[in-house]
Protein backbone atom coordinates (compact mmCIF):
# COMPACT_ATOMS: atom_id res chain seq x y z
CA UNK A 1 0.00 0.00 0.00
CA UNK A 2 2.54 2.44 1.12
CA UNK A 3 6.56 1.86 0.48
CA UNK A 4 9.13 4.24 1.77
CA UNK A 5 12.51 4.32 0.08
CA UNK A 6 13.37 7.70 2.40
CA UNK A 7 17.38 8.68 1.49
CA UNK A 8 17.75 10.70 4.06
CA UNK A 9 16.35 13.82 5.53
CA UNK A 10 18.30 16.65 7.19
CA UNK A 11 17.69 20.17 8.60
CA UNK A 12 20.55 22.13 10.05
CA UNK A 13 22.21 18.20 10.27
CA UNK A 14 20.92 14.91 9.50
CA UNK A 15 17.90 13.71 11.00
CA UNK A 16 17.14 10.93 9.51
CA UNK A 17 19.16 8.43 7.38
CA UNK A 18 17.96 5.49 5.01
CA UNK A 19 14.50 4.22 5.91
CA UNK A 20 12.57 1.62 4.32
CA UNK A 21 9.59 -0.13 4.75
CA UNK A 22 6.19 -1.13 3.15
CA UNK A 23 3.14 -0.56 5.18
CA UNK A 24 0.49 -3.05 4.21
CA UNK A 25 -3.88 -2.29 4.66
CA UNK A 26 -4.18 -3.25 8.76
CA UNK A 27 -0.95 -2.60 9.81
CA UNK A 28 -1.07 -1.04 13.31
CA UNK A 29 2.16 0.34 13.90
CA UNK A 30 3.77 1.87 16.95
CA UNK A 31 6.79 3.79 16.34
CA UNK A 32 9.00 3.91 19.41
CA UNK A 33 12.37 5.84 19.72
CA UNK A 34 13.77 8.30 22.33
CA UNK A 35 13.06 11.84 22.29
CA UNK A 36 14.08 14.22 19.60
CA UNK A 37 15.48 11.29 17.16
CA UNK A 38 13.22 12.19 14.24
CA UNK A 39 9.54 10.20 14.53
CA UNK A 40 8.06 13.36 13.76
CA UNK A 41 9.67 13.88 10.90
CA UNK A 42 9.07 10.57 9.77
CA UNK A 43 5.50 10.67 10.51
CA UNK A 44 5.28 14.35 8.49
CA UNK A 45 7.49 12.37 5.20
CA UNK A 46 4.70 9.44 5.11
CA UNK A 47 2.26 12.37 5.18
CA UNK A 48 3.68 13.85 2.19
CA UNK A 49 4.17 16.78 4.31
CA UNK A 50 7.65 17.39 2.96
CA UNK A 51 8.20 18.68 0.06
CA UNK A 52 12.13 18.00 0.26
CA UNK A 53 11.51 14.35 -0.38
CA UNK A 54 11.01 13.24 -4.43
CA UNK A 55 7.64 11.27 -4.89
CA UNK A 56 10.14 8.29 -4.84
CA UNK A 57 11.03 8.60 -1.22
CA UNK A 58 6.90 7.97 -0.53
CA UNK A 59 5.80 4.94 -2.98
CA UNK A 60 1.91 5.08 -3.24
CA UNK A 61 0.86 8.33 -1.44
CA UNK A 62 -1.02 9.77 -3.54
CA UNK A 63 -3.48 7.14 -3.90
CA UNK A 64 -3.85 7.01 0.02
CA UNK A 65 -6.51 9.15 1.96
CA UNK A 66 -4.24 10.15 5.12
CA UNK A 67 -5.67 11.34 8.32
CA UNK A 68 -3.01 12.87 10.61
CA UNK A 69 -3.69 13.46 14.27
CA UNK A 70 -1.07 16.42 15.37
CA UNK A 71 0.47 16.68 18.94
CA UNK A 72 -1.35 19.99 18.57
CA UNK A 73 -5.32 19.65 17.40
CA UNK A 74 -4.87 22.12 14.84
CA UNK A 75 -8.90 23.04 14.71
CA UNK A 76 -9.12 26.35 13.11
CA UNK A 77 -9.93 28.21 16.13
CA UNK A 78 -13.06 30.30 14.64
CA UNK A 79 -15.07 27.72 13.18
CA UNK A 80 -17.19 25.14 15.04
CA UNK A 81 -16.31 21.54 15.55
CA UNK A 82 -18.68 20.81 12.38
CA UNK A 83 -17.46 23.12 10.27
CA UNK A 84 -13.77 21.92 10.69
CA UNK A 85 -14.84 18.56 9.47
CA UNK A 86 -16.80 20.36 6.87
CA UNK A 87 -13.51 21.22 5.73
CA UNK A 88 -12.58 18.21 5.19
CA UNK A 89 -15.40 16.77 3.03
CA UNK A 90 -18.00 15.98 5.99
CA UNK A 91 -21.51 16.51 5.47
CA UNK A 92 -23.03 18.12 7.96
CA UNK A 93 -24.59 14.71 8.87
CA UNK A 94 -21.57 13.32 8.80
CA UNK A 95 -19.82 15.66 10.67
CA UNK A 96 -21.91 14.66 13.83
CA UNK A 97 -22.02 11.13 13.34
CA UNK A 98 -17.64 11.48 13.26
CA UNK A 99 -18.34 13.33 16.03
CA UNK A 100 -20.36 11.28 17.88
CA UNK A 101 -18.10 8.05 17.73
CA UNK A 102 -15.81 9.97 19.23
CA UNK A 103 -17.59 10.63 22.51
CA UNK A 104 -18.32 14.38 20.71
CA UNK A 105 -22.48 13.92 20.22
CA UNK A 106 -24.16 17.65 20.37
CA UNK A 107 -20.89 19.44 20.68
CA UNK A 108 -20.80 20.23 17.14
CA UNK A 109 -21.25 24.17 17.27
CA UNK A 110 -18.65 24.12 20.15
CA UNK A 111 -16.26 25.81 19.11
CA UNK A 112 -12.44 24.07 19.63
CA UNK A 113 -11.17 26.88 22.65
CA UNK A 114 -14.34 26.03 24.33
CA UNK A 115 -13.13 22.01 24.84
CA UNK A 116 -10.83 20.47 27.24
CA UNK A 117 -7.75 19.11 25.75
CA UNK A 118 -9.02 15.54 25.47
CA UNK A 119 -12.46 16.47 24.11
CA UNK A 120 -10.40 19.21 21.23
CA UNK A 121 -7.88 15.69 20.46
CA UNK A 122 -11.07 13.54 20.21
CA UNK A 123 -12.53 15.79 17.66
CA UNK A 124 -9.49 16.28 15.90
CA UNK A 125 -9.36 12.43 15.72
CA UNK A 126 -12.86 12.52 14.28
CA UNK A 127 -11.51 15.60 11.42
CA UNK A 128 -8.99 12.42 10.91
CA UNK A 129 -11.85 10.25 10.30
CA UNK A 130 -13.83 12.00 8.36
CA UNK A 131 -11.34 11.99 5.95
CA UNK A 132 -12.51 8.22 5.47
CA UNK A 133 -8.56 7.25 5.76
CA UNK A 134 -6.95 4.41 4.74
CA UNK A 135 -4.04 5.30 6.85
CA UNK A 136 -4.05 6.86 10.59
CA UNK A 137 -1.11 8.99 11.57
CA UNK A 138 -1.17 9.36 15.35
CA UNK A 139 1.55 11.71 16.68
CA UNK A 140 1.73 11.07 20.68
CA UNK A 141 -1.84 10.68 20.69
CA UNK A 142 -2.07 9.84 25.11
CA UNK A 143 0.74 12.73 25.55
CA UNK A 144 -0.64 15.32 28.36
CA UNK A 145 -3.71 13.89 28.84
CA UNK A 146 -4.54 12.15 32.67
CA UNK A 147 -4.44 8.42 32.70
CA UNK A 148 -8.34 7.58 32.64
CA UNK A 149 -8.79 9.98 29.57
CA UNK A 150 -5.40 8.59 27.88
CA UNK A 151 -7.46 5.35 28.90
CA UNK A 152 -10.52 6.29 27.46
CA UNK A 153 -9.04 7.34 24.05
CA UNK A 154 -7.02 4.33 23.62
CA UNK A 155 -9.69 2.00 23.94
CA UNK A 156 -11.77 4.60 21.38
CA UNK A 157 -8.91 4.17 18.82
CA UNK A 158 -8.68 0.59 19.29
CA UNK A 159 -12.54 0.59 18.68
CA UNK A 160 -11.90 2.44 15.32
CA UNK A 161 -9.36 0.10 14.23
CA UNK A 162 -11.43 -3.17 14.97
CA UNK A 163 -14.42 -1.84 12.97
CA UNK A 164 -12.11 -0.93 9.83
CA UNK A 165 -9.52 -4.24 9.38
CA UNK A 166 -8.10 -2.60 6.29
CA UNK A 167 -7.49 0.83 7.85
CA UNK A 168 -3.83 0.98 8.43
CA UNK A 169 -2.18 3.02 11.55
CA UNK A 170 1.21 4.22 12.77
CA UNK A 171 1.38 5.60 16.41
CA UNK A 172 4.18 7.79 18.25
CA UNK A 173 4.35 7.07 21.59
CA UNK A 174 6.41 6.91 24.29
CA UNK A 175 4.73 3.91 25.98
CA UNK A 176 5.48 0.14 24.91
CA UNK A 177 2.29 -0.45 26.66
CA UNK A 178 0.32 1.21 23.61
CA UNK A 179 1.99 -1.31 21.57
CA UNK A 180 0.27 -4.47 23.73
CA UNK A 181 -3.49 -2.51 22.94
CA UNK A 182 -3.03 -0.57 19.46
CA UNK A 183 0.16 -2.35 17.55
CA UNK A 184 0.54 -5.44 15.53
CA UNK A 185 3.84 -4.29 14.64
CA UNK A 186 6.64 -1.84 16.40
CA UNK A 187 8.93 0.51 14.68
CA UNK A 188 11.98 1.66 16.85
CA UNK A 189 13.71 4.76 15.60
CA UNK A 190 17.58 5.55 16.77
CA UNK A 191 20.78 6.34 15.77
CA UNK A 192 22.05 10.01 14.52
CA UNK A 193 21.57 9.65 11.48
CA UNK A 194 17.92 7.60 12.59
CA UNK A 195 17.10 4.53 11.34
CA UNK A 196 14.72 1.77 12.01
CA UNK A 197 16.34 -0.58 14.16
CA UNK A 198 13.74 -2.90 14.54
CA UNK A 199 10.32 -3.96 13.12
CA UNK A 200 9.28 -6.30 14.55
CA UNK A 201 5.62 -8.06 14.01
CA UNK A 202 3.58 -8.40 17.69
CA UNK A 203 2.21 -11.88 18.35
CA UNK A 204 5.37 -13.65 19.73
CA UNK A 205 4.50 -14.09 23.16
CA UNK A 206 7.40 -11.88 25.28
CA UNK A 207 7.49 -9.24 22.66
CA UNK A 208 6.43 -6.42 24.52
CA UNK A 209 8.29 -7.54 27.84
CA UNK A 210 11.82 -7.58 25.79
CA UNK A 211 10.63 -4.43 24.25
CA UNK A 212 10.46 -2.74 27.59
CA UNK A 213 12.98 -3.86 28.78
CA UNK A 214 15.49 -2.96 25.60
CA UNK A 215 13.47 0.57 26.25
CA UNK A 216 14.83 0.74 29.73
CA UNK A 217 18.09 -0.07 28.36
CA UNK A 218 18.34 2.86 25.52
CA UNK A 219 16.92 5.66 26.61
CA UNK A 220 15.68 5.29 30.92
CA UNK A 221 14.34 8.93 30.42
CA UNK A 222 11.20 7.24 28.43
CA UNK A 223 11.09 4.15 30.19
N1 LIG B 1 11.34 22.29 10.83
C1 LIG B 1 12.48 21.99 11.46
N2 LIG B 1 13.55 22.78 11.38
C2 LIG B 1 14.73 22.47 11.97
N3 LIG B 1 14.91 21.36 12.71
C3 LIG B 1 13.88 20.53 12.84
C4 LIG B 1 12.61 20.79 12.22
N4 LIG B 1 11.77 19.76 12.52
C5 LIG B 1 12.47 18.92 13.28
N5 LIG B 1 13.73 19.37 13.48
C6 LIG B 1 14.78 18.70 14.25
O1 LIG B 1 14.79 17.34 13.88
C7 LIG B 1 15.03 16.53 15.02
C8 LIG B 1 13.91 15.50 15.14
O2 LIG B 1 12.69 16.16 15.49
P1 LIG B 1 11.33 15.37 15.63
O3 LIG B 1 10.29 16.34 16.08
O4 LIG B 1 11.08 14.63 14.37
O5 LIG B 1 11.68 14.34 16.79
P2 LIG B 1 10.71 13.38 17.62
O6 LIG B 1 11.38 12.06 17.68
O7 LIG B 1 9.32 13.44 17.07
O8 LIG B 1 10.76 14.10 19.05
P3 LIG B 1 9.71 14.03 20.29
O9 LIG B 1 9.66 12.59 20.73
O10 LIG B 1 10.39 14.90 21.33
O11 LIG B 1 8.41 14.58 19.80
C9 LIG B 1 15.14 17.46 16.23
O12 LIG B 1 16.50 17.69 16.48
C10 LIG B 1 14.47 18.71 15.74
O13 LIG B 1 15.01 19.84 16.36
Amino acid sequence: MLELRIAGRSFSQPVLGEVFATIERGDRICLLGPSGIGKTTLLNAIAGLDKTLSAEAIIGREALRVGYLFQEHRLLPWRTLTANLQLVGATAEEAEAHLASVGLKGYGHYLPDQLSLGMARRAALARCLAVKPDLLLLDEPFASLDPVMAGELKTLIAGILDTDPGMAMICVTHDGGDAEILANRLWYLDGKPARLQWDDRVGEPGLIDSLLGRLRQLDPADS
